[in-house]
């Protein structure tokens, strides 16, 4: 499996926020993206998730260099600010809903109870997900990567509102992810404490004004 992103430039408003990103991650291979507020991490993750049309560029998944390219974000999960769950629904509820929407006919995820356990909170998931304290919510919202698989995991500061045993789980998660043949690629301020990654350092758009990225 390969993630190939191909020149690509995108706009938030009046401002090109990015131009002439480029880069390819093969399996087992993360990426972090790194830089200050608002130098465009969420902004580049959106796109390579297709939730934000790019002003320039692909990116896409094949099998293998050379053969048939789909768009990225049908291989992908997407972990961003916020944790895309129903308050009033059950976790359960919440979980079932994301296995059928991002899983039908690709290779089967954990059940629900499973990915409880993977993510340290077993035997709540009948509570509604609006009583959890936030650290909870965040790591059930992790939990919606391993009830249906997927190859490219998309992580926007994945471990925001988590205590450090919280922090250390994630990063046994994602390094099992790519341990797997998954890709990673993340925007996070701290440190997931992940072994081998590369770096891409985003300017914003004053890097598009002075040249850094053109
Ligand atoms: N919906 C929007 N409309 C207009 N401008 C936007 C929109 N969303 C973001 N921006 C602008 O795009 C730029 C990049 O924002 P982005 O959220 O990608 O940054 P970031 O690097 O993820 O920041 P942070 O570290 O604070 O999460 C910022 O200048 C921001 O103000």
């Amino acid at each position: 499996m390969y993630l190939t992103a191909e020149n690509l430039a995108a706009r938030r408003g009046e401002d090109l926020i990015f131009v002439n990103v480029s880069f390819s991650l093969g399996a087992g291979e993360a990426l972090i993206l790194t830089g200050k507020n608002g130098s465009g991490k969420s902004t580049l993750l959106r796109v390579i998730a297709g939730l934000l049309r790019p002003e320039k560029g692909s990116v896409t998944v094949s099998d293998s260099v050379g053969v048939e390219k789909r768009p990225a974000a049908e291989a992908s999960h997407y972990l961003g600010h916020r944790n895309a769950m129903k308050t009033e629904l059950t976790v359960a509820e919440n979980l079932d809903f994301w296995r059928s929407f991002l899983g039908p006919g690709k290779a089967a995820g954990l059940s629900t109870e499973e990915a409880a356990e993977a993510v340290g909170l077993p035997g709540i998931t009948h509570l509604p997900f609006g009583y959890l304290s936030a650290g909870q919510q965040r790591r059930f919202a992790f939990a919606k990567l391993l009830v249906a698989h997927r190859p490219v995991w998309i992580l926007d500061e994945p471990t925001a509102a988590l205590d450090a045993s919280a922090d250390r789980l994630f990063a046994d998660l994602i390094e099992m992810h790519l341990r797997e043949g998954g890709i990673v690629v993340a925007a996070t301020h701290q440190p997931l404490g992940l072994k081998e990654t590369r770096e891409l350092g985003m300017t914003g758009f004053t890097g598009v004004e002075q040249g850094v990225w053109g």
